[in-house]
C-alpha cells in the first residue's frame, strides 16, 4: 500500500486558515468537500485530518495522526509525548493570570487562597506549584474572562493576544504563565517511509516561512556609497550592484529580514540610498 502520511488539522477556530495555508504555498493541494472530516491532497501522498483541538495531542501520542498543526500551549497542558519540528510563527499568544482592574495585587503571594477560572488547569496548577501558591482552580471551557463579572471567581487564566478581551471585562494581566505559538509536531515512533515523507513536508514549509520573514530590497546609490550601505545592510552574502544608466550610481539588490530593515533604513537614507524598494519573497530554496 502506497504510504501516505495523515497531518491533523483543527477542524475549525484560529488555527484553521494559517494551517492550511501554509499547506498550500508548499504546493500540497487539498481537496476540500464541505463539512468533510478527511480529505486528501491529489498531488502530494497526504491526508488531512480535520480534528477539535484539544483532541489533536493524543491523536498524534496514538498514531492515528503521524503529524500536526497544534498551539504550544496545548502541548502543555496535555504533557503530550510529542516531538516539535518546527514553529510556525502564527496563532501567538500567551497564557496568562489576569484579575479585576479594581482588585489589590502587591505580588504572586496575593493569589494564596483565590479562585482562579480556566480553561488550563494543567498548566495552572503547575505554574502555582512551582511559585507555592494554594489558590482553588474552576475549570470552565469558555468565555473564561466573564467569570469574575458573575461571581465565579477572583482571577482568571487563560489565553491573552491583542488584551482586548481582557480590557472589554475590566480585567488587568497581572503573571504571564506561558507564551506559545503554532508549531507542527510528530509522533515519536514513525517508519523510515514516513519521517521521509515529513522531511518533504517540513522542507517546503522551512522554504515558505523563511521566505514570509524575508524582504528583496533595491535601492539606488551613488558608486562611492555601496561599501558603506553594504556594511550597513544586515546581509549574509554581499549585495548585488548593477550599474544605472545615470552615470556614477548603481542598483544595489539584496535579502533582508524585515525587522532588521525598520532598524536600518534611516541609515541607508544618511548614506545616501536612494529610491529604496522593499519587496516580498515567495520562496527563499536554501
Ligand atoms: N486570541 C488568540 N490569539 C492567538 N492565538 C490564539 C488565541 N486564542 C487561542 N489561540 C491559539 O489557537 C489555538 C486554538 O484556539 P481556538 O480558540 O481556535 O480553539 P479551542 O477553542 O482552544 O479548541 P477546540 O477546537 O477544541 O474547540 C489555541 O490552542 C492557541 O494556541
Ligand atoms: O487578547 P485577545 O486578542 O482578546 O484574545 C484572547 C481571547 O481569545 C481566545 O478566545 P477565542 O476568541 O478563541 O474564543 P473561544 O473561547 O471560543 O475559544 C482566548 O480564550 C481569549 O478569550
Ligand atoms: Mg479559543
Amino acid at each position: 500500500m502506497e504510504n501516505r502520511l495523515n497531518v491533523a488539522v483543527q477542524k475549525k477556530g484560529r488555527l484553521f486558515d494559517g494551517s492550511l495555508e501554509l499547506l498550500k504555498s508548499g504546493g500540497i493541494s487539498i481537496n476540500n468537500g464541505k463539512d468533510q472530516l478527511k480529505a486528501s491532497s491529489h498531488n502530494f501522498p497526504l491526508d488531512v485530518l480535520y480534528l477539535r483541538n484539544s483532541d489533536i495531542p493524543q491523536y498524534v501520542v496514538d498514531g492515528v495522526a503521524d503529524i500536526a498543526v497544534v498551539g504550544e500551549n496545548l502541548l502543555v497542558e496535555k504533557n503530550a509525548d510529542v516531538e516539535v519540528i518546527e514553529k510556525l510563527g502564527f496563532s501567538k499568544c500567551r497564557l496568562s493570570i489576569a484579575i479585576p482592574k479594581e482588585s489589590e495585587y502587591n505580588g504572586i503571594e496575593d493569589l494564596n487562597g483565590k479562585r482562579i477560572a480556566t480553561s488550563y488547569p494543567v498548566t495552572l496548577q503547575k505554574f502555582l506549584d512551582e511559585k507555592g501558591i494554594d489558590a482553588e482552580i474552576h475549570v470552565i471551557s469558555g468565555s473564561v474572562e466573564i467569570a469574575p463579572n458573575i461571581g465565579l471567581s477572583d482571577a482568571i487564566c487563560d489565553l491573552v493576544s491583542s488584551g482586548s478581551t481582557l480590557f472589554k471585562n475590566g480585567l488587568v494581566e497581572k503573571e504571564v504563565i506561558l507564551k506559545s505559538q503554532a508549531v507542527i509536531v510528530k509522533n515519536k515512533n514513525l517508519s523510515p517511509e514516513k519521517e521521509a515523507l515529513i522531511d518533504k513536508v517540513i522542507f517546503r514549509i522551512r522554504t515558505v516561512l523563511r521566505a514570509r520573514k524575508s524582504k528583496y530590497i533595491l535601492m539606488n546609490a551613488p558608486n562611492d556609497k555601496i561599501e558603506q550601505i553594504s556594511n550597513i545592510l544586515p546581509v549574509l552574502k554581499s549585495p548585488t550592484v548593477l550599474p544605472l544608466a545615470t552615470e556614477g550610481w548603481s542598483s544595489v539588490h539584496s535579502v533582508i529580514e524585515e525587522d532588521k530593515f525598520w532598524e536600518v533604513i534611516e541609515e541607508l537614507k544618511e548614506a545616501g540610498a536612494e529610491g529604496i524598494l522593499i519587496v516580498p519573497i515567495e520562496k527563499i530554496v536554501m
